[in-house]
C-alpha cells in the first residue's frame, strides 16, 4: 500500500467547500485504485486564524508543512477581515516563494457538456507555464510622503535563472504535447523586462529545434484566448501575465471554477502545492454552490505529480462525464449543489 501524507489548507471563503468535496473525491479514488492510501492532516491557517493570531500560519508553519508529500489548499483571502496583500503574501505566495514552487502549470480545454461564452468554442487544450517565485510580483519598492505627494514604487524583478527556468519546463513539456510553445512578451510598452525576456526566449528555443514557437504581446495573446484558444499549445507567462490569463482561461472553458493549478517545486527540496485557480468568492460562499470541479481537477494534478496518472485521468473523464449528463453549479448554467456535484462524481468512480 503506497500512502501519501498530505497537508490540507481549506484557506478562506469557498475554500471550506470545495476541499472537503475534493478529499472525498480522493478518498473515493484511493478505494477504486485498492493500492494507495492518503493520510490528511488539516490545517486552519485562513484569514479567520489572522483575526485570532495575528498572522496567516505560525512561525513554525513552513517548518510543519515541509514534512508532507504535498500540500492541497483551497483558496486564501477574505478582504472584509485581512487586506488581500497581507493574507496571499503570508501564506499562499510564502509556501510558494519559500518553498521554491517556481512554476505554476494552468491547464485550459474545451470541455464536454459546458457552456463556453466562446462564439465559436473551437476544440482548444492549453496550458499556461506561469513563473511563479518572481516578475511583477515583488516586495521591492516603497511608498513615501503619504498624503498628497504620496509616490508609490513598485519594481518588477525578473532574473535570467527564473526567465530560463520557466521557459525551459515550458519547452519539455511542449516536447510531451503538440510541440508549440507562445511567449507572453509586452516589450513594445515595458522597457527593460519584457525586451530581456524576449532576449532569453530567443536564446533558450535555440536549444528545442523540434519545438514551433510564436511570441506575442500579452494584450493581443489575451483577445487570441477568446478568438482562436485552438492555435495555443503551451504558453509560458511571466508571473503577472500569467495570472491574468488563467483567469480568462477558466472564463472560456465556461467558469473560473473549473480550472486548476499545481505550484510546483522543482528541486525536490520541498513539497509542491496544489490549489485551483480561483479565490474564495465571497460573493457565493456559504451557500453550497460553489463549483468543486477546479479543485477535484487540482487533485486530478496531484495524482499526476505523484505519478498516479491513470487514476488521475480517470477523475478528469468522470468529471467530463458529470458536466455532459447536466449535473452543473449554477456558475456552469445548472442547478446542483457542491454536494450534488462531488456526490455524483464520486458515484460514477465507484462504477467504473
Ligand atoms: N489562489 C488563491 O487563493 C486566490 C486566487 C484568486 C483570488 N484570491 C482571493 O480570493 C478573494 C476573492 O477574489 P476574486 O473575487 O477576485 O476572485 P474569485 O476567483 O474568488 O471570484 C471571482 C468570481 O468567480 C466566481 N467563482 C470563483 N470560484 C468559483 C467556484 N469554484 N464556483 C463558482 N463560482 C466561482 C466567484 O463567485 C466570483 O464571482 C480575494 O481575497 C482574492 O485575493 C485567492
Ligand atoms: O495573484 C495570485 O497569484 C493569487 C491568485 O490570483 C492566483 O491566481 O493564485
Ligand atoms: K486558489
Ligand atoms: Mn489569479
Amino acid at each position: 500500500m503506497k500512502k501519501f501524507e498530505i497537508a490540507v489548507i481549506p484557506g478562506d471563503g469557498i475554500g471550506k467547500e470545495v476541499v472537503p468535496a475534493a478529499l472525498t473525491v480522493l478518498n473515493t479514488a484511493a478505494e477504486v485504485h485498492g493500492g494507495i492510501r492518503f493520510d490528511f492532516t488539516e490545517f486552519p491557517w485562513s484569514c479567520d486564524y489572522y483575526l485570532k493570531h495575528g498572522q496567516m500560519m505560525p512561525d513554525d508553519g513552513l517548518q510543519i508543512l515541509q514534512g508532507f508529500d504535498a500540500i492541497f489548499l483551497g483558496a486564501v483571502g477574505n478582504p472584509r477581515l485581512v487586506p488581500d496583500h497581507i493574507s496571499l503574501w503570508g501564506l499562499l505566495i510564502k509556501i510558494r516563494r519559500e518553498f521554491e514552487q517556481v512554476i505554476n502549470i494552468r491547464p485550459a480545454k474545451c470541455f464536454k457538456g459546458l457552456c463556453s461564452p466562446l462564439v465559436n468554442p473551437n476544440d482548444f487544450d492549453l496550458i499556461v507555464v506561469r513563473e511563479n517565485s518572481e516578475g511583477e510580483y515583488s516586495e521591492v519598492g516603497g511608498r513615501i510622503h503619504r498624503g498628497e505627494d504620496e509616490l508609490a514604487i513598485q519594481n518588477a524583478v525578473f532574473t535570467r535563472k527564473g526567465t530560463e527556468r520557466a521557459m525551459r519546463y515550458a519547452f519539455e513539456l511542449a516536447q510531451k504535447r503538440r510541440g508549440h510553445v507562445t511567449s507572453a512578451t509586452k516589450s513594445n510598452g515595458i522597457f527593460h523586462s519584457m525586451p530581456f525576456w524576449d532576449e532569453v526566449f530567443n536564446e533558450v528555443k535555440q536549444d528545442y529545434p523540434d519545438v514551433a514557437t510564436a511570441s506575442i504581446h500579452i494584450d493581443a495573446l489575451a483577445a487570441f484566448f477568446v478568438t482562436r484558444p485552438q492555435m495555443f499549445d503551451v504558453i509560458v507567462a511571466s508571473n503577472l501575465f500569467g495570472d491574468i490569463l488563467t483567469d480568462l482561461g477558466g472564463a472560456i472553458m465556461g467558469s473560473i471554477g473549473i480550472a486548476p493549478a499545481a505550484n510546483i517545486n522543482l528541486n525536490g527540496k520541498y513539497p509542491s502545492m496544489f490549489e485551483p485557480v480561483h479565490g474564495s468568492a465571497p460573493d457565493i460562499y456559504g451557500k453550497g454552490i460553489a463549483n468543486p470541479i477546479g479543485q477535484i481537477w487540482t487533485a486530478k494534478m496531484m495524482l499526476d505529480h505523484f505519478g498516479e496518472e491513470e487514476l488521475g485521468n480517470k477523475i478528469l473523464k468522470v468529471i467530463e462525464e458529470v458536466t455532459e449528463a447536466g449535473v452543473k453549479t449554477p456558475d456552469m448554467g445548472g442547478s446542483a449543489s457542491t454536494r450534488e456535484v462531488t456526490g455524483e462524481i464520486c458515484r460514477r468512480l465507484k462504477a467504473l
